[in-house]
């Protein structure tokens, strides 16, 4: 007997599910066990969306009808946003349907409410293509590595903002040029602030903190910084230093293990790194584990086919375990570890300084960094006379260290202005 899907959202990825589905069919049948029938496609407004593939009859504005309607057996979300998706895919889940969800958003904010629902009715809730589109990386971190002790997970989890940034670099692209191609290719989230702000990617270093070690972690614990402020003067800076910018995600446990950090932000790559070779809109993420030791995934972290195929890569679990009359493995969040405060997060970090050019500047510039215990690496001066310009690469240091010694730069007569500060990841400290 065939299991009946319900697909809520018709958009860039829900249209491909639709095509994969049908070209598809045997073949995933086959792989089932049953074949996988579309039961109805909840859409915002009919008349607009033209899917050959769809059965007229199938399409409906209702969609919370459609999420729990009786012959209905899993259910799809790929709507996006909080509500209604919350709403219809919590009634899926009591009413013991299997969901499945590219909703980064709605698990970063949400998740432990439909885990808990989930729990309770013994539904599955499948969402690889949240994170990293098409990379299969959550399945990983959630099975593969359960038996070892992730120390760390770092990466580009964003495609619009790499694909940004790297127009930015190679092309020398316009920060909206670019941002409206990586919307025209579908890559952008239907409000891009959410991908240039780095809300898109803090939802997903939330996820991925979650799972990696074993602790709730909501959006509103990550540490945030957009792209909006990275300029073509910062890009210009990071290739002198033979650096790219990237968006990077950073999930890391403190030293002791106490406690993890989880942020966002752009920094700065030197071009030998291997996420700086990751282009346009690819993703990347390092998993560093205690006895794996360093994986790296790598692959399309968004678009309609990619993100499609997690998407038909969860339905098929799901489908298999319903007819097993089994479930997959549900969240772990027994380690209950605390988020420490971005001013605890260690790491390089990259400072321009807009100075006057005479005796002393670097005295007084390099007192202030000692004087809040940031040990320099190197200093360059670029420039001459007015338009002289100090840049200072840093050891490690606690970013509330460096955020001292910021103020203390601003301070300074010396200095007119603090033009940039980044941070820098590299492998290892040097
Ligand atoms: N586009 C991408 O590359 C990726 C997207 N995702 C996620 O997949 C989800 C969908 O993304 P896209 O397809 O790109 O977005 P989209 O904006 O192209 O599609 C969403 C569709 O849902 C429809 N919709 C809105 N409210 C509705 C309602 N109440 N009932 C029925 N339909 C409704 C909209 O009209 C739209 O057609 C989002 O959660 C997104 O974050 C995840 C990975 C990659
Ligand atoms: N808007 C997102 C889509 C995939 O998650 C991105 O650009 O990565
Ligand atoms: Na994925």
């Amino acid at each position: 007997m065939a299991l009946k899907v319900a697909l809520l959202g018709c958009g860039v990825v829900g249209s491909e599910v639709v095509r994969q589905l049908a070209r598809q069919a045997d073949d995933l049948a086959a792989r089932v066990g049953a074949p996988l029938e579309l039961a109805g496609v909840a859409v915002r407004r009919p008349g607009r969306v033209r899917l050959p593939e769809v059965d007229p009859a199938l399409f409906t504005t209702d969609a919370a009808a459609l999420a729990v309607r009786d012959d209905v057996d899993i259910v799809v979300e790929v709507i996006g946003g909080i509500e209604p998706a919350r709403t219809l895919l919590l009634d899926a889940v009591k009413a013991g349907k299997s969901v499945v969800t590219a909703n980064k958003a709605l698990l970063a904010e949400d998740g432990a409410t439909l885990f808990a629902a989930a729990q309770a009715t013994g539904a599955d809730i499948y969402y690889e293509a949240s994170v990293a589109g098409a990379i299969p990386l959550l399945r990983p971190l959630r099975e593969s590595l359960a038996g070892d002790r992730v120390e760390r997970v770092l990466g580009i989890v964003n495609g619009t903002t790499n694909y940004i940034l790297d127009r930015m670099d190679a092309h020398g692209s316009g920060f909206s040029e670019a941002l409206e191609q990586a919307q025209a290719l579908g890559y952008a989230e239907a409000d891009p602030t959410a991908d240039i702000e780095g809300f898109d990617a803090a939802a997903k270093a939330a996820i991925l903190a979650g799972l990696a070690f074993h602790t709730r972690v909501t959006a509103a614990d990550v540490h945030r910084e957009g792209i909006t402020e990275v300029s073509a003067a910062d890009i210009a800076s990071a290739k002198a230093m033979g650096c790219v910018v990237k968006l990077l995600a950073i999930c890391q446990r403190s030293p002791d293990g106490s406690s993890v950090g989880v942020r966002v932000h752009p920094a700065m790559l030197p071009r030998e790194h291997p996420l700086a070779g990751v282009r346009e809109a690819y993703n990347a993420v390092f998993v560093e584990a205690a006895s794996a030791g360093r994986l790296m995934f790598y692959g399309a972290g968004a678009g309609g086919a990619p993100t499609a195929s997690a998407v038909l890569g969860d339905l098929v679990a799901v489908a298999r375990n319903r007819l097993a009359g089994a479930r997959g493995p549900e969240e772990t969040t027994y380690a209950g570890l605390p988020v420490h405060p971005m001013g605890d997060s260690v790491t390089r970090y990259h400072v321009a300084l807009d100075v006057a050019d005479r005796p002393g500047v670097l005295a007084t510039v390099a007192e202030s960094f000692a004087r809040n215990d940031v040990s320099i690496k190197n200093v360059r001066q670029e420039g001459h006379g007015d338009d002289a310009q100090l840049v200072i690469v840093t050891h490690m240091a606690a970013d509330a260290a460096l955020a001292a010694t910021v103020d203390d730069l601003r301070r300074l007569s010396t200095v007119r202005s603090v033009a940039s500060v980044m941070r820098v990841e590299a492998l290892a400290d040097g």
